[in-house]
């Protein structure tokens, strides 16, 4: 069979979640670039994938999947092993708790996170100005989820347990450019999610996607 394909490229925080998770589970997958360059996250190929036009989207035989989260869910659950076992299938209770810390982690971290990364990365690249007062609101939300995580851990090693899970792998994307930028002394007030974000960044997996997340232009 085919291996599993990913359409975008590793520098977009939402495809690099669904690397990571192809990663941890060492499976085979092809990459295929999708240039925003010329617009082809808007042709009609990459339509047919995603109908909103975005990056990722995901080929697995004759199954087309979008959004990061459900496509990196998919993947967790075909390659599920008792070694990973990242949505901590089996365990109903364990399940339920990787389920709430993913919509916080979507609903609540990504969207504050990505607003700083806009106004830092993507205006200036666009000829705008940073708006210092939507960071500054943007950065205000983000200590109180802060405050939400520090509590969390220090309870337990993860956020939905003592094991690693999808919940806090998907933080690493934009963690890892927020790192960059000039509030990522804002964790220096969390040393408990200091530590957990250490702990993410120093696995293979998210270290490999790290690489990769620095090699292409996009
Ligand atoms: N909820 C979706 C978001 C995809 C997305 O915004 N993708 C961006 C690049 S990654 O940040 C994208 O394709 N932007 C181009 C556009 O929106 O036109 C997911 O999780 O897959």
């Amino acid at each position: 069979m085919a291996p599993m394909k990913v359409f975008g490229s590793a520098p977009f925080t939402n495809v690099a979640r669904v690397l990571v998770c192809l990663e941890e589970i060492g499976a085979e997958y092809d990459l295929v670039d999708i240039d925003f360059h010329v617009k082809q996250h808007k042709a009609p190929e990459q339509l047919a994938r995603n109908p909103f036009g975005q990056v990722p989207a995901f080929q697995d035989g004759d199954l087309l999947l979008f959004q990061s989260r459900a496509i990196s869910r998919y993947v967790l659950r075909k390659y599920k092993t008792e070694e990973v076992n990242l949505l901590r299938e089996g365990n109903l209770e364990e399940s339920a708790l990787v389920d709430v810390w993913l919509d916080v982690e979507a609903l609540q971290f990504d969207p504050v996170m990505h607003s700083v990364f806009y106004q830092h990365r993507v205006v200036p690249v666009l000829g705008g100005t940073t708006d210092a007062k939507m960071v500054e609101v943007s950065i205000g939300k983000l200590k109180k989820v802060l405050d939400v995580y520090e509590a969390q851990l220090s309870k337990h090693r993860y956020l939905a347990g003592d094991l690693v899970s999808l919940a806090d792998l998907s933080h690493f994307p934009e963690t890892h450019y927020f790192m960059e930028m000039p509030h990522a002394a804002v964790f220096d007030s969390y040393p408990r999610v200091k530590a957990w974000l250490e702990d993410l960044m120093s696995r293979p997996a998210v270290k490999k996607v790290v690489k990769m997340m620095g090699q292409e232009t996009h």
